[in-house]
């Protein structure tokens, strides 16, 4: 009997983000394509050879991207949309960057955040979301009636033929076809993509075949919508599909992720596939259903290792839980991460900044690799022959929870003891919005920006040195002085509203948060993709939350000493910093939520004291932290929207709070959403053409909103007419009087002179609304 070991994905950017660099070297002319295959291809080969040094059975291939595994497989089937109007000379990479960043027709000189989402003249880039519940991004396929497919892109056979070369045994990893077309959208109202799927099906047989002649046993195709709720047409699909993928007997291994599979589960269990990968950490109660249900001649596929969550695992218990199943299944038996460890860092063992005593409790790819490798040996040789690494992971286990530094009992206090209403304002909204009107006396459409200005190279140079320690503290904060105070003159010239200090001193905003709070720790190579070329390094939640002392309101202060008008204070939200951390999985996260709401309560409260009159919690990450099972929804909005209130509440009525949310679908939470009651509310809303707008006009949306009139993404620069336009879009929904005018979201990613130019226009546009409404 020998159990096998494999990962599902690893990530791509490598420990120094070489990928990052390669790609945006590549982008600015410096480095040739060939140059940037040749980095591509030195990335694959050492991310290979450190699954074959940990032991794995195959190595995975076809996780790697240069900008995003969906978009690979937009190639791979050669349905890339027909609007890009390619003329066949483009290179592959060429076409593949075009439909990742879009074509820009004016070009403008300055910082760009690397991807086009919308151009007048230029080809927009295709549309970027949320893959599942992550932090990652991927690009949407474009459906429509004239969509046809063919396998197109020899890359990934490339690439297997690269592993072999190298003699590695092969798993290729492909998107399934379910998933690849759920993943997509219609370009055309009432199209169902579905009906793809029979077009669909020939192009990934032939794909099969192609990867069987070149000696492939395994495939891994993923169906994570498995773990949704899922129409009844799509679920009916999945035999029919795979029943049509079996023809090419290849061995198929269905893996499923970040979810239960519920009523799906049987079904799972029945495909006519060799094998099925389930995640056994976010859904631990079907890992026994699944092996009841599973014909054991089928390969199980175990995912016990956290893919989402940097703990190193607790082994023991690992152990304890695959007993059973290897007594049952025996060979048929595989382990495995939950998901890809693309949502992780490659290397956390070493890290510079975190000190040694938490880095004993932590566990990157790499390092999960190895526990995959002690889980294995132990289930096949026995666990005598790993003790010593059984012993060390226990170790660690036990300390963590034994640690002091993980508790602190004031924390505790202070949750336990915290007044049932400590997430309610003194009075209704509607008396806070006429204090608040009475102390600001903004004009009707105030206007104001999302909190950051340009990222410029010389911030991050700056910062960079700083971290190095090539440029003092005191050279550093007066640098960051001068970026406010040019931030601030830029926003008076231009006659914004209500100002903002720019948040230039911030790396990331939850990483800065994460630095500045105990109870969390921070990585100095912690890189996980966000998407393309951008990466964050989450930071380390490890232990009861408490503010040391105050964050921002110094910068605050300072910014608002250098003008008369309103500075707008500039925090992140409660489940925005859980969501975009790797948090303790030790306790429930609304208990952590509970507390980072109490300590951006007390930064909330400090700014007020210091003059503050309007303070913005950002909170973009509220959606994607919905659970993908709806029947979950309910419990999270409800301990969600209280810690963001509880953040919030803890000032007088003529303060006024706003949030900001990006990214995201609202409709469908609009009371939790209105439940918040924040006084004001900002979201992205100019690529729906404020069609969004509707949902909060219908649900009588009780508080103020600023619908973002354009598109930050872009350099290009909005005209005064078109803002106009939208904006009386929304006062046909909304109350004009509860109406803001700002952008879409923050300006980090975009350079200061076509800030500037499209922040002119925005302020003409609320003038002429104005205008309009006397
Ligand atoms: C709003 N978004 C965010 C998400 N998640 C977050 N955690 N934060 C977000 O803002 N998710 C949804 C969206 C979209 N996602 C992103 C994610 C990442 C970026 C981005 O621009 N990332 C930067 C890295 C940001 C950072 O941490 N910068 C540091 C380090 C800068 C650096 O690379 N320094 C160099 C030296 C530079 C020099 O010498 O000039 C070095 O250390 O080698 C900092 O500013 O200090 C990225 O580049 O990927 C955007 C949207
Ligand atoms: N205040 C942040 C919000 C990003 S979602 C910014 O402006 O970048
Ligand atoms: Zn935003």
């Amino acid at each position: 009997m020998m159990i096998k070991t494999h990962i599902l994905g690893y990530p791509r950017m490598g420990l120094q983000r070489e990928l990052k660099l390669a790609l945006e070297r590549h982008w600015r002319g410096e480095i040739s394509e060939q140059q940037l295959e040749q980095a591509g291809a030195e990335l694959r080969q050492r991310h290979w050879g450190q699954q074959r040094d940990a032991g794995l059975d195959f190595v995975t291939v076809g996780d790697f991207a240069y900008y995003d595994h969906v978009a690979n497989h937009i190639q791979l089937f050669g349905c890339e949309p027909a609007r890009f109007e390619f003329s066949g000379q483009e290179s592959a990479l060429a076409r593949y960057f075009t439909l990742a960043r879009g074509v820009v027709s004016e070009q403008i000189t300055g910082t760009c955040c690397n991807h086009a989402h919308a151009t007048a003249a230029g080809k927009p880039a295709l549309e970027m979301t949320k893959w599942f519940d992550t932090n990652y991004h991927y690009l949407v396929p474009e459906f429509d009636h004239a969509t046809a497919f063919t396998l197109a892109s020899g890359r990934l056979l490339g690439e297997v033929a690269e592993a072999r070369a190298l003699g590695h045994a092969v798993k290729p990893v492909l998107i399934g076809p379910l998933t690849f077309l759920w993943l997509g959208k219609a370009k055309v109202e009432g199209f169902d993509r579905l009906t793809l799927l029979e077009q669909l099906l020939p192009a990934y047989v032939d794909l099969l075949l192609q990867l069987k002649a070149a000696g492939v046993e395994w495939v891994q195709v993923d169906e994570p919508i498995l773990g949704l709720d899922l129409p009844g047409s799509w679920v009916l699909a999945f035999e029919r599909a795979y029943h049509t993928l079996n023809t090419a007997q290849v061995s198929l291994l269905l893996a499923t992720y970040f979810s239960q599979l519920q009523d799906n589960l049987s079904l799972a269990c029945k495909l006519p596939v060799a094998g099925l990968h389930i995640d056994a950490v976010r859904a631990p109660e079907e890992l026994q259903s699944v092996a009841d249900w599973l014909p054991g001649h089928k390969v199980l596929s175990v995912g016990i290792v956290d893919g989402r969550n940097i703990w190193r695992a607790d082994l023991d218990k690992a152990l304890q839980r695959l007993a059973p199943l290897v007594e049952r299944r025996g060979a048929t038996l595989w382990l495995a991460p939950s998901c890809s460890l693309l949502h992780t860092p490659l290397r956390l063992c070493d890290d510079a900044s975190i000190d040694p005593e938490l880095r004993g409790w932590l566990a990157g790819a790499s390092e999960k690799l190895d526990e995959l490798r002690v889980l294995q040996r132990a289930l096949n040789e026995g666990e005598d022959e790993v003790a010593g690494a059984l012993l060390a992971a226990r170790n660690a286990i036990t300390a963590r929870a034994a640690s002091p530094r993980v508790r602190n009992p004031a924390v505790a206090r202070r949750v336990a003891q915290l007044p049932q209403d400590a997430d309610r304002r003194t009075s209704a909204f509607a008396v806070r919005q006429a204090r608040q009107k009475q102390r600001f006396a903004l004009p009707s459409f105030p206007t104001t920006t999302i909190g950051s200005f340009p990222q410029t190279a010389e911030i991050r140079a700056a910062r960079a040195a700083y971290k190095r320690k090539e440029l003092p503290q005191q050279g550093y904060e007066a640098a960051m002085r001068k970026e406010i105070a040019h931030a601030v003159q830029q926003q008076e010239a231009l006659g914004i509203d209500v100002l903002v200090h720019g948040e230039a001193e911030r790396n990331d905003m939850v990483e800065y948060f994460g630095e500045q709070l105990d109870g969390f720790a921070f990585t100095a190579n912690g890189w996980v993709q966000s998407y393309g070329s951008r990466c964050v390094k989450p930071p380390v939640l490890f232990g009861d939350v408490s503010r040391r002392a105050p964050m921002t309101v110094a910068w605050t202060a300072h910014a608002q000493s250098l003008t008369d008008r309103p500075m707008k204070g500039m925090l992140t939200g409660p489940i925005t910093i859980l969501q975009w951390s790797f948090v303790r999985d030790d306790q429930a996260r609304s208990l952590t939520a509970e507390q980072i709401a109490l300590a951006i309560r007390d930064e909330v409260t400090d700014l007020e004291a210091a003059g503050i009159g309007i303070i913005q919690i950002d909170e973009p990450a509220i959606r994607e932290g919905l659970p993908l099972r709806r029947a979950r929804w309910d419990d999270y909005l409800k301990w969600a929207a209280r810690a963001f209130r509880i953040s919030a509440s803890g000032v007088r009525d003529d303060t006024q709070v706003h949030t900001h949310m990006c990214y995201s679908e609202f409709n469908d939470i609009l009371p939790e959403l209105a439940a918040m009651d924040a006084d004001v509310i900002t979201i992205e809303t100019s690529r729906s053409d404020m069609e969004l707008l509707r949902g909060f006009g219908a649900f009588k949306y009780p508080n103020e909103i600023g619908p973002g009139v354009y598109d930050i993404h872009s350099p290009r620069v909005p005209t005064v007419e078109e803002m106009v336009r939208l904006m009386k879009k929304a006062s046909e929904v909304i109350p004009p009087h509860h109406l803001w005018v700002n952008p879409d979201c923050g300006l980090k990613t975009r350079g200061w002179p076509e800030t500037q130019s499209a922040l002119r226009n925005m302020v003409e546009a609320a003038r002429q609304l104005r205008a309009a409404s006397a």
